[in-house]
């Protein structure tokens, strides 16, 4: 049993069906690729999965509890944390500023933004803020603007945001991509830390399969809504179905 437990999952938009039947399950303190072609349905079955979305039929089990009819903020609570496409940071704070909101949403079970003003009297979250901040390598960073940072630095910031609240499932959605080759692979050596240091679970949809084979211990492909094949990353690399999926080569 998954700590995550998709099972006959459908959702049509229309007369499109964006994801058909899909059945997955996500092993405990695994790191799990979902990879596909465009339109694959990839993003639907990750709002899914946050809340973003419901599917027509099917249930989606977190650690033994439906998320499905939850708001995005009670799954997020439930333990399942999602860094987005573009980096989601406040441009206008600093990093440690940054850094501080899910300390104290987690503290408080609340988003204050107007906290961060009373924030100097917060000794205590802004230890904590700095330590994760260390943890980061971004430390020296701390009191510069956010909107400065390069693309890296931004989604390492705003990886370290998610795991402020301690998430058990960590969802990554294309945490690389625009990012140059150095940015990568800074990013890649950052989750393998992350999955070495804690108990945590990462689901990743990611279209570079230098990342995906760099960090997956699972991959399972989507293609046109349905998982296609699932395996573990040395299978799926000359598997001939996957091979077709992408670039449509006859099996
Ligand atoms: N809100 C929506 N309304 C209508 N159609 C949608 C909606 N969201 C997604 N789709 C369609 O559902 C299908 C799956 O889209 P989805 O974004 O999940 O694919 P994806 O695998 O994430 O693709 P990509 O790799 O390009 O991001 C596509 O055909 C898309 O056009």
């Amino acid at each position: 049993m998954g700590i995550l437990e998709i099972k006959n999952v459908n959702k049509r938009f229309g007369g499109l069906q964006a994801l058909g039947d899909v059945n997955l399950s996500v092993a405990e303190n695994t790191v799990h690729a979902i990879i596909g072609p465009n339109g694959a349905g990839k993003s639907t079955l990750l709002n899914v999965l946050v809340g973003k979305l419901i599917p027509d039929t099917g249930s989606v089990m977190f650690d033994g509890q439906s998320v499905l009819g939850r708001k995005p903020y009670e799954i997020n609570q439930m333990g399942i944390s999602r860094v987005f496409q573009t980096p989601e940071i406040f441009g206008d704070l600093t990093v440690l500023e940054n850094m501080m909101i899910p300390i104290f949403a987690k503290r408080d079970g609340a988003f204050r933004m107007r906290a961060i003003g009373a924030a100097a009297s917060e000794r205590e979250v802004i230890e904590q803020a700095e330590l994760m901040l260390e943890s980061l390598n971004l430390a020296d960073a701390r009191h510069d603007h956010s909107a400065a940072m390069s693309r890296g630095n931004k989604r390492r910031l705003e990886i370290g945001m998610c795991l402020a609240q301690e998430p058990r499932l960590l969802l990554l959605d294309e945490p690389t991509a625009g990012m140059a080759r150095a940015d990568t692979n800074n990013t890649i050596d950052l989750l393998k830390q992350i999955k070495d240091e804690r108990d945590i679970t990462i689901a990743i949809i990611e279209h570079d399969m230098h990342v995906v084979f760099s960090l997956a211990e699972r991959i399972t492909v989507l293609a046109q809504g349905s998982p296609l094949v699932e395996d573990t990353p040395d299978k799926i690399k000359g598997h001939p179905k996957v091979r077709e999926a992408y670039l449509g080569e006859s099996a």
